[in-house]
């Protein structure tokens, strides 16, 4: 640590939900001054922005781009570190939330807070890890110090977009789970779905300049093996619904919180139509949440493609 530079932060963090609470919570035990910005609430942004160590946004998807342009139309310190834990695209540019906080601060340090984290468990103590990621090392390693504990590990990274990726794209691959666990299809199905999942991610994240090694990591296999594991996980529990014979509407009306899974997976049919990147298992997610095919037929058409060598999509 630099001499001068103190060692607890002030943090502000954007959206009250499931994961912005959780994350307040661990920042708090370790000594840090942390408040919690909700639009529901009365506090207004401009007073708790002036002058804070860092803003971590943990607003889902949809509100992104909104919540980034509310901060930029207040002062905001030129030391203040921009932390994201989103994890979803936008559905009209395909930017990455950081991409989004970059654009919008460009002078900033951006970093990506992502991994194998089930707000419920981390919020009843259990042991878990994360990663944080930036392309400024020791902005990486503020927030680093900021979360660590005996609970929670925190490594740092150099590929913000990977990480972030790692995290997003597997919330498509945890509904397919869901399905393939609803079927009972067993665990030979789910070892093979979960590992051409991951050539999937790999192979979307190479259009985004991410970097193979990184979906290795906590952050991408890691965090595709808790979701696609854990009826805690919304996104698993979209498909593990769908599969027994609820509807997408009936599902999301009454999930606790948001399944970023659904929106992702339409972003990614419109990349993979414009690019023409192969993306089997998010191709059959799609046409399950738009009711074009069973569940069943689902999982013929994936066991039917065409034969192929392991190393090809
Ligand atoms: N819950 C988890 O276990 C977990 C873990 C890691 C990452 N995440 C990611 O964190 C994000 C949030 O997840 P969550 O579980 O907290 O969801 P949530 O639905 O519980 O909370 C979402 C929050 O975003 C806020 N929000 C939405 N639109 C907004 C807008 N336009 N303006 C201001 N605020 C807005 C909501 O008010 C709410 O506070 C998601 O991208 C999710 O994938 C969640
Ligand atoms: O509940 P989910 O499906 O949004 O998953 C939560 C976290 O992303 C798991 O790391």
């Amino acid at each position: 640590m630099l001499v001068n530079e103190k060692k607890f932060k002030s943090i502000l963090i954007l959206g009250a939900g499931a994961w912005g609470t959780t994350l307040a919570k661990l920042a708090r035990v370790n000594g840090n001054q942390v408040t919690v910005w909700s639009r529901h609430g009365s506090q207004h942004l401009g007073d708790l922005i002036n002058n804070v160590d860092m803003v971590l946004s943990a607003v889902s998807m949809k509100g992104v781009r909104e919540v980034a342009s509310l901060v930029k139309s207040f002062p905001v310190s030129p030391h203040t570190i921009f932390v994201t834990a989103t994890k979803g695209l936008d559905p009209e540019t395909t930017c990455t939330p950081s991409q989004i906080w970059q654009t919008e601060f460009p002078n900033h340090s951006i970093v990506v807070l992502s991994g194998p984290n089930l707000s419920q468990e981390i919020a009843q103590e259990l042991p878990a890890a994360t990663v944080v990621a930036s392309k400024n090392n020791m902005a990486a390693q503020v927030v680093q110090q900021v979360f660590s504990s005996g609970r929670f590990r925190v490594y740092t990274n150099p590929d913000p977009v990977g990480v972030e990726l790692g995290g997003t794209l597997k919330n498509v691959m945890a509904i397919a789970a869901g399905i393939c666990d609803g079927l009972n299809l067993g665990t030979n199905a789910k070892a093979a779905l979960v590992t051409r999942g991951l050539a999937e991610i790999i192979r979307i994240g190479a259009i985004f300049g991410a970097k193979t090694e990184t979906f290795y990591g906590l952050s991408g296999l890691g965090d595709l093996l808790a979701t696609c594991n854990s009826p805690l996980s919304r996104n698993y529990q979209v498909g593990y619904q769908l599969a027994r014979g609820k509807t997408l509407a009936e599902i999301l009306a009454n999930l606790p919180g948001t399944a970023e899974g659904v929106n992702t997976c339409y972003v990614l049919m419109h990349l993979s139509l414009e690019q023409s990147i192969p993306m089997p298992i998010t191709q059959q997610v799609y046409r399950l949440l738009e009711s074009l095919i069973t569940p069943q037929q689902a999982l013929e058409e994936l066991m039917l493609r065409g034969m192929k060598s392991e190393y090809h999509e």
